[in-house]
C-alpha cells in the first residue's frame, strides 16, 4: 500500500479561514486590524513571489499589509533604521524581513534589531531562547506548520522517535525543540552525521530540511514512518522547464512511508498560513488580549 498524502495546502486553507474569523473578532474588540510589515531587499525572483503571496494572504485574512522594498545595494544601516521605525509604529504588530538578504548584510544583526514582540518569524534569539526553555514564544512558521501537520496526522506524538535532518536556526533546531516539547525522542542529523541512512531508519517521524534535492531515499525509512519534506528545490525538468522537488525522493519514500507531504502542496503553504496566525497572536498579546483560541 502506498503512503497517505498529507495535504498541507488543504490544512493551510482551513487554518487561514480560522485566522480570518479570529481577525474579525479582534477588529470588533479593538477597533483596528492587526498589521503585518514585510520588508524585501533586492529583486530575488522567488522572494518577490513569496512577498506577493504574503501580501495577498494578509489582506484576505482581514489584516493590514505594509510592504517595504529596498534596493539590493541598500546599506545595512538603512535596513536597520527601517526596522526600528517599524518597531515604533503602533499600527504594526508583526515585522518580517524576507530572507535571504544580499550578501553584504548580516542576517543576525538585522534580525536582532526586530522587537521580539513583533518578530512573527520567531527568528530573534529571545524567541529561540524562550522556545528552548518552554516559555511562551513566537515560533518559526515552517517548523510550527510541520508540527501542526504531524499532530493532525498522528495525534499524540509522545514517545515517538523523531529524526530531523538539518540543523538550521530557521527550521531544524526549532523543529527539534517543538518535537521535544511533544515528548518525542529527537535526533538531529546533518551533513556530518555518520551512516545517515541508519539514523533516519530509527524515525517514526522524519523531517527533512537539508536543501538537497531528493536526498532521502525510500530504503532509508522505517516502514510506516511519517515523512515531512521541508525542501523546495527547483531542478531541470522536461523541455527545458524546471520542476520543484523536495529533499525526499517522493516515489521511493511513498512506497515505504505511512504518510508523506508532497512538494509542492505540503509544508510550503503552511509557512504563510502560520505567519498569519503568528501575526494575530502578536497583535493579541500587544493588545493585552488572551491568546486566540483554536489556533
Ligand atoms: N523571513 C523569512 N524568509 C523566508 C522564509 C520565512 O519563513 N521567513 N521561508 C522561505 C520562503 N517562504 C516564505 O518566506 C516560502 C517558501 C515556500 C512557500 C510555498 O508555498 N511553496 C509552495 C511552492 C511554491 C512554488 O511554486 O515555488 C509549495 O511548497 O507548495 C511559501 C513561503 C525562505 N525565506
Amino acid at each position: 500500500m502506498g503512503a497517505a498524502v498529507i495535504d498541507g495546502k488543504a490544512f493551510a486553507d482551513t487554518l487561514r479561514g480560522k485566522v480570518g474569523a479570529a481577525v474579525a473578532a479582534f477588529r470588533e474588540q479593538t477597533g483596528r486590524a492587526p498589521g503585518l510589515a514585510v520588508v524585501l531587499v533586492g529583486e530575488d525572483p522567488a522572494s518577490q513571489v513569496y512577498v506577493r503571496s504574503k501580501h495577498k494572504a494578509t489582506v484576505a485574512a482581514g489584516m493590514e499589509s505594509f510592504e517595504h522594498r529596498l534596493p539590493a545595494t541598500a546599506a545595512q544601516d538603512a535596513l536597520i533604521a527601517l526596522v526600528e521605525r517599524l518597531n515604533a509604529d503602533e499600527a504594526v504588530d508583526g515585522i518580517l524581513v524576507q530572507l535571504p538578504l544580499p550578501r553584504h548584510m548580516d542576517e543576525k544583526a538585522v534580525i536582532a534589531a526586530i522587537d521580539p514582540a513583533k518578530d512573527v518569524d520567531g527568528f530573534h534569539v529571545i524567541n529561540s531562547g524562550k522556545l528552548a526553555v518552554g516559555e511562551e514564544a513566537l515560533v518559526p512558521c515552517t517548523p510550527l506548520g510541520c508540527l501542526m501537520l504531524l499532530k493532525d496526522r498522528l495525534g499524540d506524538l509522545s514517545g515517538l522517535e523523531a529524526v530531523v535532518i538539518g540543523r538550521s536556526n530557521i527550521v531544524g533546531k526549532p523543529m527539534a525543540q517543538l518535537l521535544l516539547q511533544e515528548s518525542c525522542t529527537v535526533t538531529i542529523a546533518h551533513s556530518r552525521t555518520r551512516d545517515l541512512s541508519s539514523v533516519v531508519r530509527r524515525g517514526d517521524i522524519v523531517v527533512a530540511a537539508v536543501g538537497r534535492p531528493e536526498m532521502v531515499k525510500g530504503d532509508w525509512l522505517k516502514p510506516g514512518a511519517t515523512v515531512i519534506d521541508v525542501g523546495i528545490n527547483r531542478v531541470p525538468g522536461e523541455e527545458g522547464k524546471s520542476r520543484l522537488v523536495g529533499d525526499v525522493d517522493y516515489a521511493g519514500a511513498a512506497a515505504v512511508a505511512g504518510a508523506i507531504t508532497p512538494v509542492p502542496g505540503g509544508v510550503g503553504p503552511m509557512t504563510i498560513a502560520v505567519l498569519l496566525r503568528n501575526t494575530l497572536v502578536a497583535a493579541s498579546r500587544r493588545a493585552g488580549l488572551g491568546a486566540p483560541e483554536g489556533l
